[in-house]
């Protein structure tokens, strides 16, 4: 089962990773991949910061300032990307029973390895729930479900999300 979840920036797309991760290890479940969260200095946006969920080790995908590869005004640091962020797909494609990516997108997308490693991900059985850049959704259609979240549905898909895979896992509601 592959989920996808796409929506307008701020929406709520980590925090809903974050909250199924959470329901799904509480039910036991071993789950792996990465997410990303903005970081905010002054009340301005200046960076991403990347998290693997298994190990919890962080680092920083990209930062305000001159560099490459950029993507607007933010440079991409590949170096903690693949560090951190490919480790963890690594990891879970033979570790985990569900990855979650969190986000697929254009700053991910300036890495070699991470397009390589969900090329990898979407030929495997293995579940996946991946929050996705609205201008990359049409590369995952017809491989599985697109939630589109918005501030109103947010907690409703997020529901429906759990509800899928405890069913895929088999657990009673
Ligand atoms: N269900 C929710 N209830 C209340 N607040 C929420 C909810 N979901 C998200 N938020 C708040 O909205 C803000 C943005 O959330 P989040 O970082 O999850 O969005 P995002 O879609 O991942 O953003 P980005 O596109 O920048 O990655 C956060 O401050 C978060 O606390």
């Amino acid at each position: 089962m592959k989920l996808f979840v796409t929506g307008l920036p701020g929406v709520g797309k980590t925090t809903l990773v974050l909250k199924v991760a959470k329901e799904m290890q509480g039910l036991g479940l071993k789950i792996g991949g990465f997410t990303t969260q903005e970081v905010r200095e002054k009340g301005k946006r200046v960076g991403f910061k990347i998290k693997a969920i298994d190990t919890e080790e962080e680092g920083i995908l990209a930062w305000v300032g001159e560099g490459y590869p950029r993507v607007g005004k933010y440079v991409v640091n590949l170096e903690d990307l693949n560090r951190v962020g490919v480790s963890a797909i690594r990891r879970a494609i033979s570790e985990a029973d569900l990855i979650i990516i969190d986000e697929i997108g254009a700053m991910e997308y300036k890495s070699k390895d991470f397009a390589m490693i969900i090329n990898e991900v979407l030929k495997k059985d293995k579940p996946l729930l991946a929050t996705v850049h609205r201008r990359y959704t049409e590369r995952f259609r017809g491989m599985g479900r697109l939630y589109v979240l918005t501030t109103e549905n947010r907690e409703k898909i997020k529901d429906e999300v759990v509800k899928e895979l405890k069913t895929l896992f088999s657990f009673k509601d």
